[in-house]
C-alpha cells in the first residue's frame, strides 16, 4: 500500500469534512457527541473496525470528544487505507449522530 501524493490528500480530503493533516503523515478528526457513552459506543465500533482492516487508528477520549489518528506506520504517511478508515468512522458517526 504506497504512500499518496500531496495532491491526491489534498483531493480526497477536500471531499470529506472536518479531517486535516498533521505533521504531514496523520489524518485527524474530533468527533463529539451527546453523551460520553455514545462516544464510548463509537470508540468501541471503531476498534472493531480497525481490527476488520487490520488498519488502527489512535484513538483519545476526552468526556464527550473522541479524536481518531490515523496514519498508515509501516510506509511511514499516509495511504488509501487511512481514507478507507476515515471514511468508515465517519459514517459510523453518521449512523449514531446523524450526519455531519
Ligand atoms: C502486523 C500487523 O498486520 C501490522 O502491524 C498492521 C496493524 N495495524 C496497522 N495500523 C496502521 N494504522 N498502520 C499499519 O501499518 C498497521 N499495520
Amino acid at each position: 500500500m504506497a504512500k499518496l501524493t500531496d495532491e491526491r490528500i489534498q483531493e480526497l480530503l477536500e471531499t470529506r469534512q472536518g479531517w486535516t493533516r498533521k505533521d504531514g503523515k496523520w489524518l485527524v478528526k474530533k468527533f463529539r457527541f451527546p453523551l460520553y457513552m455514545k462516544g464510548i459506543e463509537f470508540v468501541q465500533q471503531t476498534a472493531m473496525t480497525a481490527e476488520a482492516l487490520n488498519h488502527h487508528p489512535m484513538i483519545a477520549i476526552e468526556y464527550k470528544v473522541v479524536t481518531i489518528s490515523v496514519t498508515t506506520w509501516s510506509e511511514g504517511g499516509i495511504t488509501a487505507l487511512d481514507f478507507e478508515l476515515i471514511d468508515r468512522c465517519d459514517k459510523l458517526h453518521g449512523s449514531m449522530c446523524g450526519s455531519d
